[in-house]
């Protein structure tokens, strides 16, 4: 790192001169300086120091790390050291890792470093044109998922299964493992769909075969294992291998050793092992139609693609990037007007990304002149139930709910308050905790929101407490 890179350090009730003042110079060292976060307004990687344990630090915490989203080191400035529980509880309120700084801390400064250097270098990465020029999505939950996919293709080369519906992104997700790794990102990336995959020609597929092996190999040809050597392998679809197949991957994932279809002879490769399927997996294992050693060597690492359903808040960035792509060289870039951005968020995507990218190609082939694309541009056969009356969510499930409730005793009182309670925390959670996008959508101002989430927190403390009795 030439130039320094900035990480913010932030006191929750605690004067943290004393940790800065040690820190400082070691941090200077590896080209890393403490700057104060102005508010508790998540910035990327940082510091959090505390002196007490309170249900308000666990609240700052979830704000700082958006819960749980952005890498925080928590760092506890108390007496004595912190118990199995309340470590646990700071892991849960978003800390990434939590570190106790007491007596002396100079074996703790290597550590400090080391954590906020990886988390930097994963930060970058995710920064890079590769990954925001190829990967469209700023939600919380996307970036989160992208985090850890980036650091073990960076740091790693190890096996990783990427479960996800279809057309969230999985092939994409896997070249980009290819393209991070610095092991491999010279060499072949090979691609085998196991759905397409003849029983009669797997072993071939996977291994080659030598020349004679069986009718019709006038030659003899490489197999996916041996194209693959020094680079990646991917293998999609791995869940709808029949059993008698997976049986044959065993060896060769697990030792890197195979014999050619005819020959006697071991050879041996080195790739990176990356798996992608739309079913789930542990299921598939749990009923017996995934062998459950290969499951293991498969998946060291596993990831699930969040649909886009899960997020929302991608759909008119993507919505924009699909029309860009589309459009001719030099074109002027299009636009989409209110009406059809509320249109595109409200509607389902089954089909993921896909389907949202197959849709805005023919928006934008719809649309002519200038201006943005609008309501207009919508396919008739799009427009069939498109639109949603405003009062659509008073169904019978709702009315459901409320019957339920009532028969159960709770009162108007209690109905209301779990409705709100429901409506801040959906909120909240669709604007990634940004406190101010949750609080325009409720209609509320951001000061009334806090209020609410603190009475909130203190109900539940209250009720904590009086259920443990302490
Ligand atoms: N984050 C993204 N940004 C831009 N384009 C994306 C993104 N995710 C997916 N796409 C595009 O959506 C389409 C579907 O993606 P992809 O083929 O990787 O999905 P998949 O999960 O492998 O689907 P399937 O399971 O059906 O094979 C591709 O054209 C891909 O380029």
């Amino acid at each position: 790192m030439s130039s320094e890179t900035a990480v913010w350090i932030h006191s929750f009730s605690c004067d943290i001169q004393s940790v800065e003042a040690e820190l400082a110079p070691f941090m200077s060292q590896h080209h890393l300086q403490l700057q104060h976060l102005a508010s508790d307004q998540p910035r990327g990687p940082g510091l959090l120091c505390f002196t007490a344990l309170t249900p308000e630090l666990h609240g700052c915490l979830e704000r700082v790390s958006c819960n749980g989203q952005e890498p925080v080191l928590a760092i506890a400035l108390l007496e004595q050291p912190i118990n199995d529980e309340q470590y646990w509880h700071l892991l849960k309120s978003g800390a990434a890792d939590v570190l106790c700084w007491q007596g002396d801390v100079s074996g703790l400064m290597d550590r400090v470093v080391a954590l906020l250097s990886r988390w930097i270098t994963v930060d970058r990465l995710l920064n890079s044109p590769l990954v925001q020029h190829n990967l469209i999505g700023k939600s919380l939950v996307w970036r989160n998922f992208l985090r850890n996919l980036v650091e073990v293709a960076y740091f790693t080369d190890a096996s990783v299964l990427i479960m996800g519906e279809t057309g969230t992104g999985k092939e994409l997700v896997a070249r980009l493992m290819h393209s991070l790794d610095p092991c491999a990102k010279d060499r072949e990336l090979v691609i085998l769909d196991c759905s397409t995959i003849v029983p009669e020609l797997a072993g071939s597929e996977f291994f080659g075969h030598d020349r004679g092996a069986f009718t019709g190999a006038l030659m003899a040809r490489e197999g996916a294992f041996a194209l693959a050597n020094g680079g990646t392998l991917f293998l999609d679809e791995i869940g709808e291998l029949p059993l008698h197949l997976q049986v044959q991957l065993l060896r060769v994932i697990q030792e890197g050793t195979y014999k050619r279809v005819g020959s006697n002879t071991w050879k041996s490769t080195r790739f990176r092992l990356v798996c992608a399927t739309n079913r789930d997996l542990s299921e598939e294992v749990a009923k017996g139609r995934f062998r459950a050693d290969l499951f293991y060597r498969i998946a060291t690492w596993s990831f699930r693609l969040p649909p886009l359903r899960e997020r929302k808040e991608d759909i008119l960035p993507l919505a924009l990037h699909f029309l860009k792509s589309h459009r001719p060289e030099g074109a002027p870039p299009l636009d989409i007007d209110e009406p059809l951005g509320h249109f595109l968020m409200q509607r389902d995507y089954p089909g993921n990304i896909r389907e949202l990218m197959q849709l805005m190609h023919r928006l934008g082939a719809r649309h002519v002149g200038p201006g943005p694309v609008t309501l207009g541009d919508i396919p008739e056969d799009e427009r069939r139930g498109s639109w949603i009356p405003p009062d659509a969510w008073q169904d019978t499930r709702f009315e459901q709910c409320i019957r339920d409730a009532l028969m159960l005793g709770c009162g108007v009182k209690e109905i209301s308050r779990i409705t709100s309670e429901t409506a801040i925390r959906i909120a909240l959670r669709e604007a990634d905790g940004n406190l101010q996008r949750a609080a325009k959508k409720l209609g509320i101002t951001d000061r009334a929101l806090q209020l609410r989430q603190a009475s909130q927190r203190s109900n539940l403390h209250a009720v904590k407490t009086k259920a443990t009795g302490c």
